[in-house]
């Protein structure tokens, strides 16, 4: 699905380069479901970043779907992205302003569904994450997990191939985050979608079917589940 060959991702400060990822190469196939984990400053939200086109590597080859992204423009990019990723964050990036139902809906008015279209598959969500009773609320008026849970619904709306998630229960109490990660293991396991997350719990990462640490950009170590 993605591979990720010498790739190189530094900042210049001072003249000096300081390196976040350090000629890292990475394979995912479809279907897996891989945690990433390692030391505060590793470079986790870096690499996830790239996978997910949100940023680019300084150096490097960046393959997805049989594209080579590191020759893509910006605006082919975003085409990739919106048609095959979703991305959950920590912090939930909801749209303060906008309701649940409209926040799920968001990203298929980007990818141009048709009204009928939308209201179906939003319903749809709303219902297999049993949320139909807060569509009307704005994101201020619900728990962390709730929070989570539209940010989840959001990602997976427009049926992506690959979820991307970064600490996608930082914010949540542990019975909250093992729910998401119950959600996490269905997805994966039912709906076949490939899942890289970010963590910083060794429980949440067993979840995934590969571990791999990070260390100063570099992968220390992998391991299969
Ligand atoms: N725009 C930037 N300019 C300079 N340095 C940056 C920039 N963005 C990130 N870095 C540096 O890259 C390094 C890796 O950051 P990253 O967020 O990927 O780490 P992480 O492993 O996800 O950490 P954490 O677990 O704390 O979230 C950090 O040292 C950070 O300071």
């Amino acid at each position: 699905m993605l591979s990720l060959q010498h790739v190189s991702k530094y900042y210049q400060v001072s003249g000096l380069k300081n390196f976040v990822l350090n000629d890292l190469s990475l394979d995912v196939d479809e279907g897996e479901f891989i945690s990433i984990m390692g030391p505060s400053g590793s470079g986790k939200s870096s690499l996830l970043n790239i996978i997910g086109m949100l940023d680019e590597p300084s150096d490097g080859y960046h393959y997805f779907a049989d594209h080579a992204v590191h020759q893509l423009k910006e605006k082919q990019r975003s085409a990739l992205y919106k048609q095959y990723i979703g991305f959950v964050f920590q912090a939930y990036h909801l749209i303060d302003e906008l309701t649940v139902y409209e926040n799920i809906e968001t990203p298929l008015i980007y990818q141009d569904f048709k009204g009928t279209e939308r209201r179906a598959m939003v319903a749809d969500m709303l219902d297999r994450f049993s949320i139909v009773g807060k569509k009307d609320l704005f994101p201020a008026q619900l728990s962390g997990g709730q929070q989570q849970l539209v940010g989840i619904a959001r990602a997976l709306i427009a049926k992506p191939k690959l979820l991307l998630a970064d600490e996608p229960t930082g914010n949540l109490n542990s019975k909250q985050g093992e729910e998401i990660m119950e959600l996490f293991r269905k997805l994966n396991k039912e709906d076949g979608v490939t899942i890289i997350q970010v963590t910083h719990s060794e429980k949440n990462a067993e979840y995934g079917s590969r571990i791999i640490n990070l260390l100063d950009g570099r992968i220390e170590s992998s391991k299969q589940l």
